[in-house]
């Protein structure tokens, strides 16, 4: 090992590609065996002085870790495209620049969407748990009926990179689209989706209503139990966004009072143990917290991550940078 290589940090072991990456571009410890939550990557920064550290959602860096950081440090870089686990402000203004990891997953969110989408209308989780009791009887012709998903209004909140890859899925099951941003798109790129600019003209109109925007580091939940009634009795939930845009008791009263048909559910408030209460839920449809968990994705992260450590060491702009 030569000194003059970069000291980086991981907060989890990274796919094979990028750790053969580590192994010959830079120095860093051996790669965590279990993900290394914040406490335990600012004892090892202490100890290790790196230039950068990669870190995911799991090991947030807010106000006192902020400031804790070593002075050596000079790059945050995220392996996630969502920023809600940063202050990336307190970054900026101590001087540490901050790097995440863009476009690479947005495929596989957005497939992961579809098949939030699909489960939930389809009753994929009933039907899985039925199996794997052995099934055993002939359902009826009217016993465990689904929706079709085909030609249904989907509503998106959040229509960015993710969201717009949701709508030209969508598009492909002829579904009706329409989309709430805080700011309307460019009309070349809302490819045949419908803008509106509050929510409480959008919802009533949804079959399926799917969360693609960023949670904000201090905002409340987007989904809450007003929220929720202003959908038509019978729709369908996904979140493949962040936890905490939805209010978990609101969204556990809909689907249990059958206001809700089904969620399909990515992400949770309290990760990795979501409510005991959702999971008791037979009309919920669960992954846990997989949005961009292929190989092809991951690998593609972990890379752009390191491209990010190498422009900032090289002093070249970094790929992908986080401005504010
Ligand atoms: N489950 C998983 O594993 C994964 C989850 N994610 C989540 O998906 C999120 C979206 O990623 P990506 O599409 O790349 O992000 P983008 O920044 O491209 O898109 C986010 C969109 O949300 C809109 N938005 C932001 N705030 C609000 C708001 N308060 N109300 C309505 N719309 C809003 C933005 O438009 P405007 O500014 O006009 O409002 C923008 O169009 C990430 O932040 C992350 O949390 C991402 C990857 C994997
Ligand atoms: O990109 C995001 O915002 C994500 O939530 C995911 O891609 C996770 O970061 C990924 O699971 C690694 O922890």
């Amino acid at each position: 090992m030569s000194d003059t290589k970069p000291r980086i940090l991981r907060s989890v072991r990274l796919l094979n590609a990028a750790e053969k990456r580590i192994e010959t571009d830079f120095i860093a410890p051996p790669p965590p065996t279990t993900p290394l939550d914040t406490a335990a990557i600012l004892k090892l920064a202490h100890e290790f002085q790196p230039v950068a550290i990669l870190v995911t959602h799991h090991s947030p860096l807010k106000g006192a870790d902020v400031a804790a950081l070593p002075e050596s440090v000079k790059l945050i870089a995220t392996v996630s495209v969502g920023l809600d686990h940063l202050d990336v402000p307190a970054l900026l203004a101590r001087g540490i620049a901050v790097s995440n990891t863009p476009d690479v997953l947005t495929d596989c969110n957005a497939d992961l969407a579809m098949m939030l989408i699909i489960a939930a209308c389809r009753r994929a989780a009933e039907y899985y748990t039925l199996m794997k009791k052995g099934w055993g009887h002939t359902l009826g012709m009217d016993e465990m009926l689904g929706h079709r998903v085909t030609g249904k209004t989907l509503g998106i909140i959040g229509v960015g990179r993710i969201g717009q890859a949701v709508a030209r899925r969508a598009r492909g099951f002829e579904m009706n689209v329409l989309y709430h941003n805080r700011r309307r798109l460019d009309p070349t790129h809302e490819q045949g989706a419908t803008y509106y600019e509050s929510l409480e003209d959008m919802l009533p109109k949804c079959n399926i209503l799917s969360l693609h925007l960023p949670a904000a580091p201090s905002g409340g939940p987007i989904i809450t139990a007003r929220t929720l009634a202003l959908l038509p009795r019978g729709s369908v939930l996904v979140n493949a966004a962040r936890g905490a845009l939805v209010d978990e008791t609101a969204l556990i009263d809909a689907l249990r009072s059958g206001h809700l048909f089904s969620a399909g559910l990515d992400v949770y408030q309290n990760e990795p143990n979501p409510d005991p209460r959702i999971l008791a839920l037979p009309n919920v449809f669960m992954t846990p917290h997989a949005g961009s968990a292929t190989v092809e994705t991951r690998t593609a992260m972990c890379m752009l991550a390191l491209d990010n450590v190498t422009a900032l060491v090289a002093g070249k702009p970094l790929p992908t940078p986080v401005t504010a």
